[in-house]
């Protein structure tokens, strides 16, 4: 078993493939390790763990972060069915400030997105009933929770299919104020 850590065009944002063992019996993988996933972690702790369904194929979820001082990095792996993982820099001085990048997510493929602190996060259901698992390294906090709407134009996300369902919280989202400088992290 063995993770291969490949770094984004974002700068803190890793794409993780875990090798899958499949037999006759099913499936096999490695979640999570704190050894091999050192070098993204550094020395950070997981502190809770979460789980999501989703029906709708279109539907969206995000795109969500924490400020300060509960700012977090997640590891996302879909569970089951597939997904379109997204990851949005917010970070004030960054080289890709409000540049996006985004990958699948599947049981099949074994990977798992990492979004670093100042980064928000979203994804799009590709297969209905998808389901996603996140490690935290920060607790959910919802007062420090902030959020880019996925058809904010400052970020031009381009979503894969139609978006069929957002959450009333997710549809309105305000847009990034053309002040925003970003996030001090
Ligand atoms: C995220 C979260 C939500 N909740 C509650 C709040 C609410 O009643 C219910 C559903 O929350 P939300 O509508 O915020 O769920 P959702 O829109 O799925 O939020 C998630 O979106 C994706 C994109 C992420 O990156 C996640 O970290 C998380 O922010 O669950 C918790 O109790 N703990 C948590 O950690």
């Amino acid at each position: 078993m063995s993770m291969r850590i490949l770094a984004c065009e974002i700068d803190g944002v890793y794409q993780v493939e875990s090798s899958v063992v499949a037999d006759s019996r099913g499936r096999f993988a490695r979640l999570y390790c704190e050894d091999e996933l050192a070098a993204v972690l550094m020395q950070r702790k997981i502190v809770q763990v979460n789980r999501s369904l989703t029906h709708k194929c279109g539907a969206v979820r995000g795109l969500h972060f924490q400020y300060p001082p509960h700012a977090e990095m997640k590891l996302v792996r879909c569970l089951k069915g597939r997904v379109w993982d997204v990851a949005v820099d917010l970070r004030a001085g960054s080289p890709t400030f409000l540049k996006w990048t985004a990958c699948e997510l599947s049981p099949e493929n074994g990977r798992m997105m990492v979004i670093q602190e100042g980064c928000a996060h979203g994804f799009q259901v590709l297969e209905p009933d998808s389901e996603l698992l996140y490690l935290h390294t920060a607790a959910y906090t919802p007062e420090s929770e902030g959020a880019v709407r996925f058809d904010d134009p400052a970020v031009a996300i381009v979503w894969p299919l139609p978006v069929s369902e957002l959450s009333e919280r997710d549809r309105n989202h305000p847009l990034l104020d053309k002040s925003f400088q970003g996030l001090m992290i």
